[in-house]
């Protein structure tokens, strides 16, 4: 069976970190697993190539596909553009209906030395945090500003919390079987109603421990405690924060992938970074954001576990022999790094 897969390179680093990572995949998989690729636009270069951040022909072909993945999108070029490349990005979330947003944040124990964080704080941390993706402030309706005023619409229906809240206990309840919810239910009428629907779902998953903290509480302690969490789950802005954050216990934010998944169609898998205009075009960039995107997509889409194990571990072996990019305090040039984890598969 041969596979379809869309990719969107975008803009600044996405085009250089998607063929690095593919080209990782094409080494690795010859004679395992068969795929094609079809490329479309997204993003600024929507925008250069039809004068449209999310053309209809790239939301026709994603959803034709078996699995999509996309570098990252946006840059100092398009900003004043009349649609942005972060508008074409929701459309394109909202159009395959991307609700749930899987960001993991695993420390690799043998490359403790990359984390910020003193080793044993860092030792051992494996979470996922789950962003719903497609509602709260970036979506709710009306949004307006002009000089003197400026408002956004955070809204959620019932409907919309219970599908994240009930993927987010699904995973916990297949993973270590504990779920924190993430809020401002101290302060924001959205909250409240998301805490209420946590409490209420989990009478249905007995075995999963769950607890609520606060959204600013909350970015304190994945800092200070990353191993307490297994499961986090939380509305759109907020996870947007926190995984950035997150990120960086790993060593840095181009070390994080991350898996859109929608209820009936093909799921998306990105970097929870930019487009990095600051080091696009220099061969600076850490790959490894996009090669565990790939690795997400063969596990969750394509059931190639032993195919992703091995790119990994490929990976882990290029990083602990000490090649590893600017951004994790290396000298490798992205080139560089593919072409040892490529000798090493
Ligand atoms: N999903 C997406 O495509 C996405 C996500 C976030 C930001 N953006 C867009 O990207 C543009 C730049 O935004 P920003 O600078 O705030 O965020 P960014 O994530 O692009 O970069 C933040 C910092 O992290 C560094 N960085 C990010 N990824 C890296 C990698 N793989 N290797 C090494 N260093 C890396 C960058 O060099 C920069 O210093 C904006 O247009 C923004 O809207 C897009
Ligand atoms: C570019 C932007 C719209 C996007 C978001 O806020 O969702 C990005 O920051 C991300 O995390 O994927
Ligand atoms: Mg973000």
């Amino acid at each position: 069976m041969t596979y379809k897969i869309v990719v969107l390179p975008g803009d600044g680093i996405g085009p250089e970190i998607t063929q690095a990572a593919l080209d990782v995949l094409e080494a690795a998989s010859s004679g395992v697993f068969d795929y094609e690729l079809q490329y479309e636009a997204v993003g600024g270069d929507g925008i250069d190539q039809v004068g449209d951040p999310c053309p209809a022909a790239t939301i026709k072909a994603c959803s034709g596909a078996d699995a999509i993945l996309l570098g990252a999108i946006g840059g100092p070029k398009w900003e004043e553009a009349e649609k942005t490349p972060e508008d074409g990005l929701l459309e394109l979330r909202e159009n395959l209906g991307l609700y749930a947003n899987l960001r993991p944040t695993k420390v690799n124990n043998s490359l403790l030395d990359l984390s910020p964080l003193k080793k044993e704080i860092a030792e051992g941390t494996d979470f996922m945090m789950v962003r719903e993706l497609i509602g709260g402030l970036y979506f709710g309706r009306p949004k307006y500003y002009d000089d003197k005023e400026a408002f956004d619409t955070m809204y959620y229906s019932r409907e919309n919390i219970e599908r994240i809240v009930k993927t987010a206990f699904d995973l916990a309840a297949s993973r270590r079987k504990k779920l924190t919810s993430v809020d401002k239910a101290n302060v924001l009428a959205n909250s409240r109603l998301w805490r209420k629907i946590v409490e209420e779902i989990s009478e249905d998953y007995p075995e999963v421990e769950v607890d609520h903290l606060y959204v600013d509480a909350a970015s304190m302690k994945i800092i200070t405690h990353p191993t307490q969490f297994d499961v986090i789950v939380t509305e759109n802005l907020f996870g947007d924060i926190l995984s950035d954050e997150a990120s960086v216990i790993t060593g840095s934010l181009g070390m994080l992938p991350s898996a859109s998944l929608s209820e009936n169609g093909p799921s998306l898998y990105e970097p929870i970074h930019g487009s990095a205009p600051d080091i696009a075009g220099q061969d600076k960039a850490n790959p490894m954001s996009m090669i565990f995107s790939v690795t997400m997509m063969l596990r969750m889409s394509f059931e190639q576990d032993a195919l992703a194990d091995k790119i990994e571990a490929a990976c882990s072996q290029v990083m602990e022999s000490g090649l590893v990019t600017g951004d994790l305090g290396g000298r490798a040039a992205t080139s560089e790094f593919v072409q040892a984890v490529i000798e090493a598969l």
